[in-house]
């Protein structure tokens, strides 16, 4: 009996022996995978990647790593290897290698964890081939630079002009959540948006023209343009607008308060983008073997691509934590090309970089122009690891004595 037990247990020993060496070197084939832990059994590193950080830096989970193992590094986070990507030539290519090297790539579990459910399926994003051709299309035909100049420009000022003459009649705003689309209603409200459109298609169409009337005159001709998918496909729009804007526009209002002097200055939106990195990464996943700097990275295995890594580079980047708007002045074209990513890249970049430049421009012009705010609750920068601002960054707005 005694000789059984102690036989059976010495398996699972061997078992877990085996199964821990095969987690830290997880590949049978003798290639070098770049430098780095996968960390615990079945937990990998996934824990101190969620830390919270209370600062506008690379999250510490990043920082260590690079600074241990160079801008190449594999770890294991939510159960998948991933190569974790701080060089701006790698990165810049992987970015472009869309369909060929890598495909865009969320982890269900990872999505889930930083708050992004929703838009994938099985790991994959469900808007791929023809149809994310199709709509990027669509959206750039409406946020694009021509139809921002000839129809969005002037309706933006004036809801830009309202909202800010609203948040002058209450005592304070949290400008994070003021700008936030409130989620279950605004699926409810878009489900019955779409079938107003449809009902009256044509009558519409010829008044407004609009993303919606783009798409509701698809759903006639394509079948994968279902009610169902379309109406998450515009939350999904709405989420990537308001979450990106929203954040970006707080950061910028911390950072001006802290710096009044720079308000005048173009530049602030980039350098607010910069410095924002409101994700840890651009998630891909490698479709085949990729060789580099004399690693290999094994096909299946996840690419994240870090931006702030990138943008706080000191080499790029002078100071990279002080908000310096007069950087970009001196920034050569090129530079700039490879190192700054805050909508990322290929054919993936984000078709909404012209209308959210625009919008933020016009906020900030109106409200530096028209209105003076004051600091009520200061906003804590928290990335954990997607940033926020702790309980909020509430401010009271005034119109400008005249
Ligand atoms: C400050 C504002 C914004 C920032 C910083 C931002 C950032 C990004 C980034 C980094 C990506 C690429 C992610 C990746 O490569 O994995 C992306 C993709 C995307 N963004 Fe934005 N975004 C912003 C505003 C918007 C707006 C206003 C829209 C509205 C249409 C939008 C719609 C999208 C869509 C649909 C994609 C997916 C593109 C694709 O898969 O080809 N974004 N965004």
């Amino acid at each position: 009996m005694w000789s059984i037990g102690i036989y059976v247990m010495g398996l699972v020993i061997i078992g877990m022996i085996h199964w821990t060496r095969k987690w830290r070197n997880p590949t049978c084939t003798a290639v070098r995978l770049p430098p780095g832990s996968m960390g615990l059994l079945l937990l990998g590193e996934t824990i101190p990647f969620f830390f919270t950080s209370k600062s506008l830096d690379i999250h510490p989970f990043l920082k260590t790593r690079i600074q241990k193992y160079g801008p190449l590094f594999k770890t294991n986070l939510v159960g998948r290897p991933v190569v974790v990507s701080s060089d701006p030539d790698f990165s810049h290519l992987i970015l472009q290698q869309e369909g060929k090297l890598v495909e865009l790539w969320y982890m269900d579990s990872f999505v889930k964890l930083v708050g992004l459910s929703g838009s994938v399926k099985d790991g994959s994003c469900i808007i791929a081939g023809k149809i994310h051709k199709h709509l990027k299309k669509l959206i750039f035909k409406q946020l694009g630079p021509e139809n921002l100049k000839e129809k969005l420009l002037s309706g933006l000022e004036e809801t830009v002009n309202q909202a800010l003459s609203n948040w002058t009649t209450v005592p304070f705003v949290d400008v994070k959540h003021a700008c936030t689309v409130k989620q279950k209603s605004t699926l409810i409200i878009l489900r019955r948006m779409i079938e107003e459109r449809q009902e009256s298609a044509g009558e519409i169409r010829r008044s407004s023209g609009d993303l919606l009337d783009d798409i509701v005159e698809e759903m006639k001709n394509n079948s994968l343009f279902t009610k169902d998918f379309m109406s998450y496909i515009m939350f999904g729009i709405l989420i990537a607008t308001f979450e990106t804007i929203s954040t970006t526009l707080t950061l910028t209002m911390i950072l001006l308060t802290q710096h009044p002097l720079v308000v005048q200055n173009l530049e602030v939106i980039n350098e607010s983008l910069r410095m924002g990195n409101f994700v840890p990464g651009y998630l891909r996943r490698a479709i085949k073997d990729i060789h580099v700097n004399g690693y290999t990275i094994p096909e299946g295995w996840t690419i994240m691509v870090v931006p702030s890594a990138i943008h706080f580079n000191p080499e790029t980047y002078k100071d990279p934590l002080t908000f310096n708007p007069w950087r970009w002045k001196d920034l050569a074209g090129n530079v700039a090309a490879k190192n700054f990513i805050p909508f990322g890249g290929g054919v993936r970049s984000c078709p909404g970089v012209d209308f959210s430049k625009v919008l933020m421009s016009v906020f900030l012009h109106v409200l530096v122009t028209k209105y003076r705010w004051s600091e009520i609750k200061q906003g804590e920068i928290v990335r954990a690891p997607i940033m926020g601002f702790g309980k909020g960054y509430c401010i009271k707005v005034s119109e400008k004595l005249k």
